[in-house]
């Protein structure tokens, strides 16, 4: 076993469910990956960063971690990276300094979006867009698992190109 397949098992053990899941993008799916069992053990995780860190695409000024699973993965991949952080909110606070993006200005900066799964790709794809909003220049994402279910076509045609350190087939 190769230590890639190793890793996958292993992510695999700690995170695939089975049942039945309504997902964030209302499909239905008989398989789930619990994101945060494998972000809960520190070891695993820093080794999917490690890996990860050299998927990110050169000229990556931020990484910008999407709220929830996102933030974990993105703080991780960071001390590997050493990369200025954004920590992404589904909705901007509502008060203090009413940010959206917390960390590392985005703005004018070339920012990579930072996920734990992609189905849809619609999260990404919805933070994708609030972050150019604030003037980010977003044409990369990279996850820990894409499920393969139509994420990187939703993407490519937002103009993002999206990195996976595991698909769901290595999950299988
Ligand atoms: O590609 P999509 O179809 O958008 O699905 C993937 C999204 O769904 C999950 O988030 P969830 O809503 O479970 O949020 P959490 O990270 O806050 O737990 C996952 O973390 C992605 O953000
Ligand atoms: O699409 C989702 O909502 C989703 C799928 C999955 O496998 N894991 C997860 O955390 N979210």
């Amino acid at each position: 076993m190769t230590a890639s397949e190793d890793l996958a098992r292993r992510v695999r053990d700690v995170s695939r469910l089975t049942g039945e899941f309504v997902l964030r993008s209302g499909r239905i799916a008989d398989e789930y990956f619990d994101k945060y069992q494998f972000e809960a053990d520190p070891a695993l995780l820093d080794q999917l960063a490690e890996r990860m860190a050299v998927l990110i695409p050169e000229g990556t000024e931020v990484l910008a971690g999407l709220e929830m699973g996102g933030i974990a993965v993105v703080t991780a991949l960071a001390r590997h990276a050493k990369l200025p952080t954004a920590f992404v909110r589904k909705q901007a606070k509502q008060y203090g300094t009413a940010r959206l993006a917390e960390g590392a200005e985005v703005a004018g900066r070339r920012v990579l979006v930072v996920e734990d799964v992609v189905t849809s790709g619609g999260q990404v794809v919805i933070s994708t867009g609030e972050l150019r909003k604030l003037g980010a220049h977003v044409d990369h994402a990279l996850c820990v698992i894409d499920r393969q279910e139509g994420g990187t076509a939703a993407l490519a045609a937002e103009g993002i190109t999206l990195r996976a350190l595991l698909t769901r087939e290595d999950l299988s």
